[in-house]
Protein backbone atom coordinates (compact mmCIF):
# COMPACT_ATOMS: atom_id res chain seq x y z
CA UNK A 1 0.00 0.00 0.00
CA UNK A 2 1.41 3.44 -1.08
CA UNK A 3 1.53 6.04 1.34
CA UNK A 4 -1.35 8.02 1.74
CA UNK A 5 -4.05 5.52 0.17
CA UNK A 6 -6.45 3.79 1.69
CA UNK A 7 -6.51 0.44 1.31
CA UNK A 8 -8.06 -0.37 -2.02
CA UNK A 9 -5.11 2.06 -3.46
CA UNK A 10 -7.79 5.16 -3.66
CA UNK A 11 -6.91 8.25 -1.58
CA UNK A 12 -8.47 8.76 1.94
CA UNK A 13 -10.17 12.26 0.32
CA UNK A 14 -10.73 13.25 -3.02
CA UNK A 15 -13.00 14.96 -5.46
CA UNK A 16 -13.15 15.63 -9.04
CA UNK A 17 -14.59 17.68 -11.66
CA UNK A 18 -16.49 19.18 -8.79
CA UNK A 19 -19.19 22.19 -9.58
CA UNK A 20 -20.66 24.36 -7.24
CA UNK A 21 -23.14 27.47 -7.92
CA UNK A 22 -24.51 29.28 -4.92
CA UNK A 23 -27.22 31.73 -4.65
CA UNK A 24 -30.33 32.76 -7.07
CA UNK A 25 -31.00 35.34 -9.55
CA UNK A 26 -28.62 38.15 -9.50
CA UNK A 27 -26.49 36.31 -7.09
CA UNK A 28 -26.05 33.51 -8.91
CA UNK A 29 -21.90 32.61 -8.57
CA UNK A 30 -20.03 29.87 -9.69
CA UNK A 31 -17.96 28.99 -6.15
CA UNK A 32 -16.69 26.07 -7.70
CA UNK A 33 -15.80 25.37 -11.37
CA UNK A 34 -14.26 21.76 -11.78
CA UNK A 35 -12.40 21.27 -8.62
CA UNK A 36 -10.15 18.04 -8.43
CA UNK A 37 -8.33 17.48 -5.28
CA UNK A 38 -6.80 13.87 -3.21
CA UNK A 39 -5.24 14.41 0.41
CA UNK A 40 -3.98 11.55 1.32
CA UNK A 41 -4.22 9.99 4.75
CA UNK A 42 -1.63 12.18 7.34
CA UNK A 43 -1.73 14.70 4.66
CA UNK A 44 -1.47 18.02 5.88
CA UNK A 45 -2.37 20.48 3.12
CA UNK A 46 -3.25 24.14 3.74
CA UNK A 47 -5.75 26.23 1.18
CA UNK A 48 -5.27 29.30 0.46
CA UNK A 49 -6.58 32.02 -1.86
CA UNK A 50 -7.71 35.75 -2.34
CA UNK A 51 -11.48 36.39 -0.69
CA UNK A 52 -14.29 34.38 -2.69
CA UNK A 53 -12.15 32.24 -4.60
CA UNK A 54 -14.21 29.04 -3.35
CA UNK A 55 -12.15 27.97 -0.31
CA UNK A 56 -15.00 27.86 2.47
CA UNK A 57 -17.17 26.06 -0.49
CA UNK A 58 -14.57 23.71 -1.23
CA UNK A 59 -14.10 22.49 2.29
CA UNK A 60 -18.13 22.17 2.68
CA UNK A 61 -17.73 19.68 -0.36
CA UNK A 62 -14.92 17.87 1.14
CA UNK A 63 -16.66 17.42 4.66
CA UNK A 64 -19.62 15.91 2.51
CA UNK A 65 -22.06 18.72 4.27
CA UNK A 66 -22.79 20.26 0.96
CA UNK A 67 -23.38 18.63 -2.34
CA UNK A 68 -21.95 19.83 -5.29
CA UNK A 69 -23.78 20.44 -8.78
CA UNK A 70 -21.23 18.34 -10.46
CA UNK A 71 -18.58 15.74 -10.07
CA UNK A 72 -17.74 13.54 -7.01
CA UNK A 73 -16.34 13.35 -3.85
CA UNK A 74 -14.51 10.39 -2.64
CA UNK A 75 -14.16 8.80 0.93
CA UNK A 76 -12.28 6.05 2.15
CA UNK A 77 -12.88 5.53 -1.63
CA UNK A 78 -16.73 5.49 -1.48
CA UNK A 79 -18.56 7.99 -3.20
CA UNK A 80 -20.41 9.85 -0.25
CA UNK A 81 -23.31 11.06 -2.70
CA UNK A 82 -24.16 8.22 -4.55
CA UNK A 83 -23.78 5.90 -1.00
CA UNK A 84 -27.61 5.45 0.64
CA UNK A 85 -27.91 8.34 3.41
CA UNK A 86 -26.79 6.01 6.36
CA UNK A 87 -23.26 5.26 4.91
CA UNK A 88 -22.99 8.86 4.44
CA UNK A 89 -23.68 9.57 7.41
CA UNK A 90 -21.10 7.08 8.93
CA UNK A 91 -18.64 8.89 6.26
CA UNK A 92 -19.22 12.06 7.42
CA UNK A 93 -17.62 10.64 11.12
CA UNK A 94 -14.47 10.15 9.60
CA UNK A 95 -14.37 14.19 8.84
CA UNK A 96 -13.96 16.42 11.68
CA UNK A 97 -15.02 20.07 10.92
CA UNK A 98 -14.05 23.03 12.30
CA UNK A 99 -16.14 25.80 11.25
CA UNK A 100 -14.91 29.35 10.51
CA UNK A 101 -16.99 30.83 13.23
CA UNK A 102 -17.18 28.25 15.87
CA UNK A 103 -19.88 29.97 18.60
CA UNK A 104 -22.77 29.83 16.08
CA UNK A 105 -22.17 26.55 15.21
CA UNK A 106 -22.67 25.21 18.98
CA UNK A 107 -25.77 24.83 20.73
CA UNK A 108 -26.28 27.76 22.99
CA UNK A 109 -27.91 25.75 25.41
CA UNK A 110 -24.61 23.65 25.88
CA UNK A 111 -21.68 24.21 28.12
CA UNK A 112 -18.38 23.78 26.07
CA UNK A 113 -18.22 20.46 27.84
CA UNK A 114 -21.29 19.20 26.27
CA UNK A 115 -20.65 20.69 22.99
CA UNK A 116 -17.88 18.39 23.10
CA UNK A 117 -19.23 15.13 24.72
CA UNK A 118 -22.52 15.30 22.62
CA UNK A 119 -19.93 14.13 19.92
CA UNK A 120 -17.84 11.17 21.57
CA UNK A 121 -18.87 8.35 19.75
CA UNK A 122 -21.92 6.62 21.31
CA UNK A 123 -22.77 9.24 23.39
CA UNK A 124 -26.53 9.71 23.11
CA UNK A 125 -27.61 12.14 20.60
CA UNK A 126 -28.96 15.90 21.51
CA UNK A 127 -29.49 17.77 24.57
CA UNK A 128 -30.40 15.21 27.18
CA UNK A 129 -27.50 13.13 26.29
CA UNK A 130 -24.97 15.68 26.53
CA UNK A 131 -26.53 16.13 29.54
CA UNK A 132 -26.78 12.38 30.88
CA UNK A 133 -23.05 11.47 30.57
CA UNK A 134 -20.78 10.50 33.29
CA UNK A 135 -17.51 9.93 35.24
CA UNK A 136 -15.73 8.05 31.57
CA UNK A 137 -17.52 11.02 29.37
CA UNK A 138 -16.49 13.92 32.03
CA UNK A 139 -12.89 12.00 31.56
CA UNK A 140 -12.90 11.91 28.02
CA UNK A 141 -14.04 15.45 27.41
CA UNK A 142 -11.73 16.60 30.06
CA UNK A 143 -8.79 14.68 27.83
CA UNK A 144 -9.67 16.50 24.94
CA UNK A 145 -9.82 19.49 26.21
CA UNK A 146 -5.90 19.34 27.51
CA UNK A 147 -4.95 17.97 23.68
CA UNK A 148 -6.52 21.11 22.08
CA UNK A 149 -4.02 23.12 25.44
CA UNK A 150 -7.65 23.87 27.33
CA UNK A 151 -8.00 23.94 30.93
CA UNK A 152 -10.39 21.15 31.50
CA UNK A 153 -11.94 23.81 33.94
CA UNK A 154 -13.75 25.60 31.33
CA UNK A 155 -16.14 22.51 30.77
CA UNK A 156 -19.14 24.04 32.45
CA UNK A 157 -18.90 27.27 30.73
CA UNK A 158 -20.77 28.30 28.02
CA UNK A 159 -19.36 29.33 25.00
CA UNK A 160 -20.69 32.74 24.65
CA UNK A 161 -18.56 33.35 27.63
CA UNK A 162 -15.13 31.94 26.38
CA UNK A 163 -12.79 34.24 24.51
CA UNK A 164 -12.66 33.45 20.41
CA UNK A 165 -9.54 31.05 20.66
CA UNK A 166 -10.72 29.56 23.21
CA UNK A 167 -13.91 28.89 21.13
CA UNK A 168 -12.07 27.82 17.88
CA UNK A 169 -10.30 25.02 20.39
CA UNK A 170 -13.62 23.82 22.55
CA UNK A 171 -14.66 23.45 17.94
CA UNK A 172 -11.50 21.31 17.55
CA UNK A 173 -11.66 19.42 20.57
CA UNK A 174 -15.01 18.38 19.17
CA UNK A 175 -14.28 17.56 15.73
CA UNK A 176 -11.29 15.14 17.58
CA UNK A 177 -14.44 13.40 19.13
CA UNK A 178 -15.12 11.47 16.58
CA UNK A 179 -11.29 10.40 15.80
CA UNK A 180 -11.76 11.13 12.33
CA UNK A 181 -9.17 10.86 9.41
CA UNK A 182 -8.80 14.18 8.58
CA UNK A 183 -9.95 17.63 9.70
CA UNK A 184 -10.75 20.42 7.82
CA UNK A 185 -10.32 23.59 9.43
CA UNK A 186 -11.60 26.89 7.96
CA UNK A 187 -9.95 30.38 9.02
CA UNK A 188 -9.26 28.88 12.00
CA UNK A 189 -6.99 32.11 13.49
CA UNK A 190 -9.19 34.94 11.61
CA UNK A 191 -9.65 37.35 13.81
CA UNK A 192 -7.89 36.29 16.97
CA UNK A 193 -4.81 38.01 18.08
CA UNK A 194 -1.43 36.46 18.24
CA UNK A 195 -1.18 35.08 21.11
CA UNK A 196 -4.90 32.95 20.92
CA UNK A 197 -3.60 32.35 17.10
CA UNK A 198 -0.83 30.73 18.51
CA UNK A 199 -2.50 28.37 20.97
CA UNK A 200 -5.39 27.50 18.08
CA UNK A 201 -2.03 26.39 15.41
CA UNK A 202 -0.53 24.16 18.42
CA UNK A 203 -3.92 22.98 18.83
CA UNK A 204 -4.13 22.19 15.53
CA UNK A 205 -1.06 20.85 15.25
CA UNK A 206 -1.40 18.54 18.40
CA UNK A 207 -4.50 17.47 16.50
CA UNK A 208 -2.48 15.59 13.82
CA UNK A 209 -0.56 12.57 14.48
CA UNK A 210 -2.10 9.30 14.48
CA UNK A 211 -2.28 9.41 10.44
CA UNK A 212 -4.75 12.01 10.80
CA UNK A 213 -5.11 14.28 7.60
CA UNK A 214 -5.11 18.04 8.08
CA UNK A 215 -6.57 20.54 5.51
CA UNK A 216 -6.64 24.11 6.44
CA UNK A 217 -8.02 27.12 4.71
CA UNK A 218 -6.33 30.45 5.47
CA UNK A 219 -5.62 33.32 3.58
CA UNK A 220 -2.18 33.99 5.47
CA UNK A 221 0.33 31.78 4.16
CA UNK A 222 2.43 31.77 7.54
CA UNK A 223 -0.31 29.62 8.87
CA UNK A 224 -0.04 27.90 5.60
CA UNK A 225 3.43 27.38 6.24
CA UNK A 226 3.51 26.58 9.58
CA UNK A 227 0.65 23.56 9.19
CA UNK A 228 0.90 22.37 5.77
CA UNK A 229 3.47 20.36 3.53
CA UNK A 230 1.68 21.47 0.97
CA UNK A 231 -0.28 24.55 -0.48
CA UNK A 232 -3.10 24.63 -2.76
CA UNK A 233 -3.97 28.12 -4.26
CA UNK A 234 -7.54 28.52 -5.42
CA UNK A 235 -8.60 32.02 -7.75
CA UNK A 236 -12.22 31.94 -8.96
CA UNK A 237 -13.67 28.59 -8.28
CA UNK A 238 -10.47 26.62 -9.86
CA UNK A 239 -6.77 25.45 -7.96
CA UNK A 240 -4.32 27.06 -9.98
CA UNK A 241 -1.64 25.98 -8.28
CA UNK A 242 -0.78 23.13 -5.78
CA UNK A 243 3.17 23.10 -4.73
CA UNK A 244 4.89 21.88 -2.06
CA UNK A 245 5.25 23.98 1.20
CA UNK A 246 8.81 23.95 1.42
CA UNK A 247 9.19 25.25 -2.26
CA UNK A 248 11.86 28.64 -1.99
CA UNK A 249 12.30 29.65 -5.09
CA UNK A 250 10.06 29.65 -8.38
CA UNK A 251 6.58 29.16 -7.70
CA UNK A 252 3.72 30.49 -9.73
CA UNK A 253 2.22 33.81 -10.37
CA UNK A 254 -0.82 33.41 -7.91
CA UNK A 255 1.51 31.96 -4.67
CA UNK A 256 3.90 34.46 -5.83
CA UNK A 257 1.05 37.33 -5.50
CA UNK A 258 -0.14 36.00 -2.20
CA UNK A 259 3.46 35.78 -0.61
CA UNK A 260 4.48 39.57 -2.03
CA UNK A 261 0.59 40.46 -0.11
CA UNK A 262 2.46 38.66 3.13
CA UNK A 263 4.31 40.81 5.86
N1 LIG B 1 -24.90 31.81 -0.25
C1 LIG B 1 -24.27 32.38 -1.26
N2 LIG B 1 -24.95 33.01 -2.25
C2 LIG B 1 -24.31 33.57 -3.30
N3 LIG B 1 -22.98 33.55 -3.46
C3 LIG B 1 -22.25 32.95 -2.51
C4 LIG B 1 -22.84 32.35 -1.36
N4 LIG B 1 -21.84 31.84 -0.59
C5 LIG B 1 -20.68 32.12 -1.22
N5 LIG B 1 -20.93 32.79 -2.38
C6 LIG B 1 -19.95 33.26 -3.35
O1 LIG B 1 -19.19 32.14 -3.79
C7 LIG B 1 -17.82 32.52 -3.99
C8 LIG B 1 -16.93 31.61 -3.15
O2 LIG B 1 -17.20 31.86 -1.78
P1 LIG B 1 -16.32 31.19 -0.62
O3 LIG B 1 -16.92 31.60 0.67
O4 LIG B 1 -16.19 29.74 -0.91
O5 LIG B 1 -14.90 31.91 -0.84
P2 LIG B 1 -13.64 31.96 0.13
O6 LIG B 1 -12.44 31.75 -0.73
O7 LIG B 1 -13.83 31.02 1.26
O8 LIG B 1 -13.68 33.46 0.66
P3 LIG B 1 -13.25 34.07 2.08
O9 LIG B 1 -11.78 33.90 2.17
O10 LIG B 1 -13.67 35.50 1.96
O11 LIG B 1 -14.02 33.32 3.14
C9 LIG B 1 -17.72 33.98 -3.61
O12 LIG B 1 -17.82 34.75 -4.79
C10 LIG B 1 -18.94 34.21 -2.74
O13 LIG B 1 -19.39 35.55 -2.81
Amino acid sequence: MSAGRTRNGAPLLSCSGVERTLGAGRRRTAALRGVGLAIGAGEAVAVVGRSGAGKSTLVGVLAALDRPDRGTVLLDGTDVWAAPERRRRELRRRVGWVPQDALSSFDPRFTAGEVVAEALPGAPRGFRGARSGGAAVAAAVAELFERVGLDPGLAPRRPVTLSGGERQRVAIARALAVRPAVLLADEATSGLDTLAARRVLDALEAATGEGRALVVVTHDLRVAHRLARRIVVMDEGRIVEDVAADTAGAVGPHLDRLRRATP
